[in-house]
């Protein structure tokens, strides 16, 4: 079954058609890239994913059933800004997400629950290469330190889809390399279904097992919203994955 589907989606703010008739679907573990030109509606359709903006037209299905119409943790979501809660340290900032999950009420967990949460967050801190670091503070960290510990947030709510929003845009080259190596390491294990948004290109087929490629198919000068943007290629990047590929 597709973990997502798409059917003739469109969104349009109020005159402006930002994306028109896309089809797209994805099944359980794979990764795909999103690029394309800067305002033609990346971010629009990720938040789409995440459950937090509607098509204004068309069906979007969830493991087959209508979307769900708010996030879970079924979808985790990593920005380029980091999110983590500069009074907690590094545990503290992963515990805190299964605190609100299981606890609704306290935000709070005792006990068993609490020792097999901060298991948990461990080897999820572990994955991530944060386990040195359990015990300082963000403003300890380096900002890839950091969003490692923004992707640990989403990842130990265990999702079937993360969403990712240009992580690696703020991180210097270097760290960004090294980011590369760890999600597609934690990919391989873990098996969530990526969809992820880049304006690197080089860096959408190191890391996705498809490309797809948003674009107008048709532009009006006079009126640059009467056209919105679709999936005008999608690109089985599969064999290059892994590979430093420079275009
Ligand atoms: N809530 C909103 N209300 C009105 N217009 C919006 C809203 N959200 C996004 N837009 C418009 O939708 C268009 C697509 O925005 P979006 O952020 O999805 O593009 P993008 O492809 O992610 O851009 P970039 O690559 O620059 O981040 C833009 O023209 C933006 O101004």
């Amino acid at each position: 079954m597709n973990l997502v589907k798409a059917k003739n989606i469109w969104k349009t703010y109020g005159d402006s058609i930002i994306l028109e008739n896309l089809n797209f679907s994805m099944k359980e573990g794979e990764f795909c890239t999103l690029v394309g030109p800067s305002g033609c509606g990346k971010t629009t359709f990720l938040r789409m994913l995440l459950g937090v903006e509607e098509p204004s037209k068309g069906e979007l299905l969830f493991e087959g059933e209508d979307y769900p119409k708010e996030p879970s943790d079924e979808r985790g979501i990593v920005f380029q800004r980091y999110s983590t809660l500069n009074h907690l340290n590094v545990i503290d900032n992963v515990i805190i997400g299964l605190e609100f999950e299981k606890s609704k009420f306290f935000g709070k967990l005792f006990g068993e629950q609490k020792k097999k949460a901060v298991e948990t967050a461990d080897e999820i801190l572990k994955a991530v290469g944060l386990q040195d670091a359990r015990n300082k503070f963000p403003h300890e960290l380096s900002g890839g330190m950091k969003q490692r510990l923004s992707i640990a947030q989403s990842l130990v709510k265990k999702p079937k889809l993360l969403l990712l929003d240009e992580p690696f845009g703020a991180l210097d080259p270097g760290i960004s390399l090294d980011m590369h190596e760890l999600l597609l390491d934690i990919h391989s294990k873990l098996n969530f279904a990526v969809v992820m948004v880049t304006h690197d290109i080089s860096e959408a087929f190191k890391l996705g097992t498809r490309v797809l490629v948003f674009d107008k198919v048709k532009v009006d000068e006079k009126y640059p919203n009467r056209y919105g943007s679709t999936i005008v290629n999608d690109i089985d990047s599969s064999n290059k994955r892994g590979r430093n590929i420079s275009l």
